[in-house]
């Protein structure tokens, strides 16, 4: 049985609310990011009290309003399927706080986590403040959303960006890592994928694997799952006639993506 695929395993924790995924770092060899998937029933609402953590909360679909008991942001969300693939709104909230998140409309939504001890403002993320960036050529061709990426002081150490990925291409590609505390020429990060493909009943291969093997894992992912990436290249391919969309939510010990592609890969990239 795999270590890092995660399939979805439902829980009604209470009237409307579904807990989708739950990654911790008590059930996950991760340290540094936690993750849950949660579904709303127009109306329900979903509390939580962060204690040392900080939490994304990505409207993934759906519209919620979402609140930390000081500040309220309403009708929030952009988007009845994530394949729309236009950006959607997210809230950043700190440690030490709580947040409420209600359903407008049936809504499924991203909680994304990481342990935080400085306390900073509760921030909303506007769709348009997605930085969008088109990345890659001939079939390695993918849209990015960075939601929270390195260059927004928003959070203490998430980092959060959606990728989608046209049918028969690769993406996370060629192979990079980022799982040594090695800066400048590498940070140390953590990484969880939920996966949704269109049409639904598609799949994508993912490998993880280290340079020394000691992880290396090659799964058939299918929607809704979610892999866990605790160190190692992670790239991912797309068949024919499926489109891939992913969310990403990166942390370690230092808010910078620094990775390192496979070199005997590297090529790729040179191509004319
Ligand atoms: O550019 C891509 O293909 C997306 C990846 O960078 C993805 O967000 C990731 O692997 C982050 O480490």
């Amino acid at each position: 049985m795999s270590k890092l695929l995660r399939k979805p395993n439902l829980k009604e924790t209470s009237p409307g609310v579904t807990i989708v995924h739950e990654v911790t770092s008590e059930n996950s060899s991760l340290e540094y990011v936690g993750f849950k998937v949660i579904d709303l029933t127009p109306g329900s609402t979903y509390t939580e009290e962060l204690a040392k953590v900080e939490c994304c909360i990505v409207a993934l679909t759906g519209k919620i309003n979402v609140s930390d008991h000081e500040q309220a942001f309403k009708n929030i969300g952009t988007r009845e399927s994530v394949f729309e693939k236009k950006p959607t709104d997210s809230v950043y909230v700190s440690n030490d706080r709580s947040f409420e998140v209600e359903a407008v409309s049936q809504a499924r939504v991203a909680l994304c986590y990481s342990p935080s001890f400085k306390q900073l403002p509760t921030m909303l993320i506007k769709a348009e403040d997605n930085g969008i960036e088109n990345r890659g050529k001939y079939s390695n061709k993918r849209l990015v959303h960075n939601i929270l990426p390195d260059s927004n002081p928003s959070a203490n150490n998430l980092l959060v960006v959606e990728v989608f990925t046209e049918s028969g291409n690769w993406s996370s590609y060629p192979p990079h890592k980022h799982d040594q505390d090695n800066l400048p020429n590498e940070s140390f990060l953590e990484e969880s994928y939920y996966h949704e493909m269109n049409p639904r009943q598609g799949f994508v291969f993912q490998r993880v694997y280290t340079d020394d093997r000691s992880i290396d894992e090659t799964m058939a992912v299918e929607n809704g799952d979610v892999v866990l990436v605790p160190a190692g290249y992670h790239p991912v391919g797309v068949p024919d006639g499926y489109e891939s969309y992913y969310l990403n939510v990166m942390a370690g010990p230092t808010r910078i993506w620094k990775f390192h592609n496979e070199p005997a890969h590297e090529w790729i990239l040179n191509r004319k």
